[in-house]
């Protein structure tokens, strides 16, 4: 407890009844203590181990084990040990087994050694070389007399060893002789081997063991994390107010208002930085912050709590790299099942947990640089979704590489490339998402009236219904920057990816757009400031960074910039939680993604839910028609001054019946080209919404600059 520092604190257990987030203290006498005494200095860091005797009392007294140990309590945790052990002794022997030949090799040259060696020995001491040493001493002192008693001494001795040696081996001769005769040959094999194992052991270099060490992995990391280091750290990162608090009170400068904990796989600090410093300060410093622990970045994860204030930082320092930590997606699994309306599995945070979130009533966008992990993101997203037979799944891929290809046989539309009509496609497709948003606007508001959609949206009940319709439809554009940028068609998609991400979600229509470019011209922002859900891998500046996660990301120290080429799939996800969570993808290679999409597939043909292009039907590709010229032609050949919105529609279904069969007042007002919209007109009395004729035949909306007309009288009349 040398470096523990000690506040006067009242720990707070918190209650959280999601596992998927919760972050629980462990159940340690720390808790206890706290709970029972308000004001009670306690220990803020981490106790080695267990909360020992001596730590609680502060004598120097040994430390006590478990009576019963953990795995001898829980049928879980005595399974887990016994896989261990199973797993380690089967590597253990395999480990060794393949080294067989070699430790062989090795045996039979320490024999010869061995052998030498212990020749030598006798050699040594049958001439008795200790003996012969002193009678040169005693040469060398020219003391005559004692030279020849000891020489004298010394040949007595080497002659009765050398008889004795004689004796010896002719009876050595006859023991390995008479127990060739008559042991049996398993006794006379197991003498060889202990002999030969003598030798082996007698040869054997001091420094090299006959076999090689195992080891199962790197050693454990010994890493905790202490209030000491994170002073330190806190006290590296240049920031004036730290500085001085710490100068001030090298104890109580930097508050600590809960203990340091074990909390999965790592260590959570919670930390009330001095007055006038954020948690956003130090998030900002995040490389600065892991140099100052001297732990790798990967493992280093500053956040804040501003449900507490803005100067609480909660600080997880993990036992390894984000990167590093493997997790399989629960998709992969066969009989996992999803509800689309549900909690989509999306990947695992960096304790492991896995982060899954409602997909339905948002739109994503993804975006990083080149090879972060986008399309492997939104993959598995698409996958999961799959599993659900009840979505339409809709996919436009602009990279053209078919990294999405597993989707095709489900798909209601696909297309893979980009070349200017795949573009074209899917501007067709956007065109044909916003009428259909304007119809099951229409199809749900009878829908609420009947009681059946409560908050006006599509829930999985009304989805299921196939009379209505309202089928969820997930459409997904990878590369949208080529259809956004696109010279000819990327205006108008901007204007319907914006039209379908605003209204959509509500009624069953999402978009999840994945670019590696999300500049103004590539990504417009319409559609970057309307989406609800933002991932963000890998990015290399702070505009990047802040037109996917939103303005201001950076400064709140949301930084995806601060991920390496190492993190892939790891970024921030902002928009799912009250709080942006750092996410590293569920990543299912090429086999196991076609794998899960077949399983996709025979659920969706089971539940006759495979449409459009999969089910080998046209595309529906809308006539080249502009809805512009049409209504300029309704509005010249009745020669009305203004019409409502329902008039229009029945007028424009007679004049193309197939492009406007199922149109109204807002499907219209959805549809009408950049910079028109419906306006208040009064006909025959009623006051509702339409069109002016003055403005369908300019092109233009109420606001751009015609005078409106006077109210007075109604215009229904001809001009
Ligand atoms: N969650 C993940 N876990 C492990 N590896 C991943 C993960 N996500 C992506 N990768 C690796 O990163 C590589 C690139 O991923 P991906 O193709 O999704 O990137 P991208 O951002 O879409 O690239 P581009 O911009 O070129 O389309 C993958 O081939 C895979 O090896």
């Amino acid at each position: 407890m040398t470096d523990n520092k000690v506040v006067p604190i009242r720990p707070q257990v918190e209650e959280d009844d999601s596992d998927e987030v919760a972050v629980m203290m462990p159940e340690t006498p720390t808790e206890v203590l706290g709970a029972a005494a308000e004001d009670v200095p306690l220990a803020v860091d981490p106790p080695q181990g267990h909360l020992s005797l001596a730590e609680l009392t502060g004598l120097d007294l040994p430390e006590h084990r478990l009576i019963v140990p953990r795995w001898m309590k829980s049928w879980a945790d005595a399974k887990a040990v016994a896989l261990w052990l199973v797993r380690y002794v089967g590597n253990w022997a395999t480990f060794h087994l393949t080294r067989a030949p070699l430790y062989a090799y090795r045996a039979f040259l320490r024999t010869f050694v061995g052998a030498g060696r212990t020749i030598a020995a006798y050699w040594a001491w049958v001439w008795d070389k200790q003996g012969r040493q002193m009678a040169a001493l005693a040469h060398q002192g020219a003391d005559q007399q004692a030279w020849k008693t000891a020489r004298k001494e010394w040949s007595e001795t080497v002659r009765r060893r050398l008889i004795g040696s004689a004796f010896a081996l002719l009876g050595g001769v006859g023991v390995v002789v008479t127990a060739y005769l008559t042991l049996p040959p398993w006794a006379v094999a197991l003498a060889l081997v202990g002999v030969l194992g003598v030798l082996v052991k007698l040869g054997a270099p001091e420094d090299r063991p006959l076999v090689d060490a195992y080891y199962t992995s790197k050693p454990n990391e010994t890493f905790r994390l202490t209030s000491k280091m994170v002073i330190k750290a806190l006290g590296s990162l240049s920031i004036a107010a730290i500085n001085a608090a710490i100068k001030e009170d090298p104890k109580d400068g930097v508050r600590f208002p809960k203990p340091i904990t074990t909390d999965g796989p790592g260590f959570r600090a919670e930390v009330d930085l001095p007055h006038g410093v954020t948690a956003a300060q130090i998030m900002e410093k995040r490389t600065e912050l892991a140099s100052g622990l001297r732990r790798p970045l990967g493992t280093v994860w500053p956040e804040s709590d501003p449900a507490v204030h803005a100067g609480r930082l909660v600080l997880w320092v993990g036992n390894q790299e984000l990167s590093k930590l493997v997790k399989k997606a629960p998709y992969d699994r066969s009989g996992w099942k999803a509800d689309c309306f549900g909690n989509i599995p999306f990947g695992y945070d960096q304790r492991g947990r896995s982060v899954s979130f409602e997909m339905m009533y948002g739109n994503l966008l993804v975006g990083s640089l080149p090879g972060a992990g986008k399309t492997a993101a939104i993959r598995g997203l698409l996958l999961a979704l799959a599993l659900d037979p009840l979505p339409q799944l809709r996919v436009a891929e602009h990279k053209g590489s078919g990294d999405l290809g597993m989707f095709e046989q489900m798909a209601h539309f696909y297309v893979s490339g980009i070349a200017d009509e795949d573009i074209e496609q899917t501007r067709d497709q956007l065109r044909d998402l916003v009428r259909e948003v304007g119809r099951r606007a229409e199809v749900v508001k009878k829908l609420g009236k009947d009681g059946l959609a409560p908050d006006m949206k599509v829930t999985r009940q009304t989805a299921s219904m196939r009379n209505l319709g309202l089928k969820p439809i997930v459409m997904v554009i990878d590369e949208c920057h080529e259809v956004f940028g696109h010279e000819d068609y990327g205006k108008d998609c901007g204007r319907l990816a914006e039209k379908i991400i605003k209204r959509g979600r509500a009624f069953g229509v999402i978009l999840i757009l994945a670019t590696q470019r999300p500049d103004k011209d590539s990504l417009p922002t319409g559609v970057s400031a309307n989406v609800s859900h933002r991932f963000c891998l890998r990015v290399a500046d702070q505009v990047t960074n802040d037109m996917i996660l939103g303005t201001s990301a950076y400064k709140q120290g949301i930084q995806a910039t601060i991920l390496s080429q190492r993190d892939k799939g790891i970024g921030y996800l902002k928009g799912a939680f009250d709080d942006a969570v750092v996410v590293r993808t569920y990543y299912s290679g090429a086999d196991a993604a076609k794998r899960i999409a077949k399983r996709a597939y025979d659920a969706r043909v089971a539940a006759g839910n495979i449409t459009g292009q999969a089910a080998g039907e046209e595309v529906e590709r809308p006539a080249s028609y502009s809805l512009l010229e049409d209504l300029q032609t309704i509005f010249v050949e009745s020669e009305r001054v203004g019409m409502h919105s329902e008039e229009i529609c029945e007028r424009l279904r007679q004049l193309r019946p197939d492009a406007y069969a199922d149109w109204t007042p807002d499907t219209l007002a959805e549809a009408l080209p950049e910079g028109m919209s419906t306006t208040q007109i009064k006909i025959g009395g009623k006051n509702r919404r339409g069109l002016r004729r003055e403005h369908v035949l300019a092109g233009i909306g109420p606001a751009d600059g015609v005078p409106e007309l006077p109210q007075g009288p109604d215009l229904d009349g001809e001009m």
